[in-house]
């Protein structure tokens, strides 16, 4: 869907903000790429639609060389999200969502009925929020905006910069969960730019960790923590690493040297093996819980839970 091939991009003489990078971006799968300040994470993407161009290489969308396309077009195929939401402060809410519909010349009861249904989606009912112009909502709200106008034109491809970067620790947590449940979002092919490595970690299919204008290690979130390709990779991680393994491994990846415990009728909460192990904990607290897999049934406690992440790791 997204291909980039041996591409860079300089800035000045002295060194490259991107750095001969390659990779691919399957459909509907979210790429995030994760890195520190100034690594190229940003110039890599604005690239991809051609807000940059690059010096050299080559960038596929949907198998055409972006070169070849005129920018106008290739963007109506690409959402972008920003950081600081980009919303046009003397438009209403209902007017920003419905920018890029309009350019596309959709007719104005479908413009009306796509706003609407967005803004629902996003918790942003219409009729209490259409007329109200973005300085009148919270940092949140006016992120749920952004997203919204993104999506308005069901592009099938979404590229967003920080797009939770502005908000408080707690509402960026409920912003991300509520982003990872919309169904909008099912099949579209994402990339997704953040230095925050649990968002990384939650959201990502795959992970592109840049440093210094290079990739370090492309791969799966369980890639990167038990794979490092490199002495950065295995840094990088290391201030979250047990949060962001019991996050990354799924009770299934553990499943083989998870005890099994004799069943008592207070076994009750059920979850099942896709659960991570963090929601398994989460779910333990005083009592063990049950998950199937494969037909087979097993009682899970805290302490069994540990033992099996740790024989995993070894
Ligand atoms: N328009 C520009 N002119 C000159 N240098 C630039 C420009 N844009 C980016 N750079 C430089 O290129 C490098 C990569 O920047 P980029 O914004 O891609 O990094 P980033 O990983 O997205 O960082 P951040 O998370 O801080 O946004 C940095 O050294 C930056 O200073």
């Amino acid at each position: 869907m997204i291909k980039l091939d041996h591409v860079s991009k300089n800035f000045g003489p002295e060194k490259k903000a991107v750095n001969d990078i390659s990779f691919e971006v399957h459909p509907g799968e979210t790429l995030v790429l994760l890195g520190t300040s100034g690594c190229g994470k940003t110039t890599t993407l604005r690239m991809i639609n051609r807000l940059l161009e690059a010096d050299s290489g080559h960038i596929f969308v949907n198998g055409k060389e972006i070169k070849t396309l005129a920018p106008e077009l290739l963007r109506r195929n690409i959402g972008y999200v920003l950081q600081n939401t980009g919303l046009f402060p003397h438009y209403t809410v209902s007017e920003n969502i419905g920018i890029v519909p309009a350019l596309l010349n959709w007719d104005k009861t479908r413009i009306r009925e796509r706003t609407i249904t967005l803004m629902d989606k996003l918790r942003l009912p219409a009729a209490g929020y259409s007329n109200v112009y973005p300085h009148q909502l919270s940092g949140g709200q006016q992120q749920r905006v952004g997203l919204a106008r993104a999506l308005a034109a069901d592009a099938p491809v979404l590229l967003m910069d920080e797009p939770f970067g502005a908000l408080d620790p707690l509402t960026r947590i409920s912003v991300r969960r509520e982003f990872k449940a919309l169904d909008e979002l099912n099949n579209k092919t994402i990339i997704l730019v953040t230095h925050d490595v649990e968002e990384a970690f939650e959201l990502g299919n795959r992970i592109c960790l840049m440093n210094e204008g290079r990739i370090q290690q492309l791969g799966a979130p369980l890639e990167l923590l038990f794979h490092p390709a490199n002495d950065f990779v295995r840094s990088f991680l290391d201030p979250q690493r047990l949060q962001l393994e019991l996050k990354a491994l799924k009770i299934k990846d553990l499943w083989t040297w998870i005890p099994d415990k004799p069943a008592t009728t207070d076994n009750a909460r059920l979850l099942t093996a896709e659960n991570s192990c963090w929601e398994a904990l989460d779910a333990i607290t005083s009592q063990p819980v049950t998950v199937m897999h494969n037909q087979a049934k097993k009682i899970i406690d805290g302490n069994g839970l540990m033992e099996a992440v740790a024989a995993y790791k070894q």
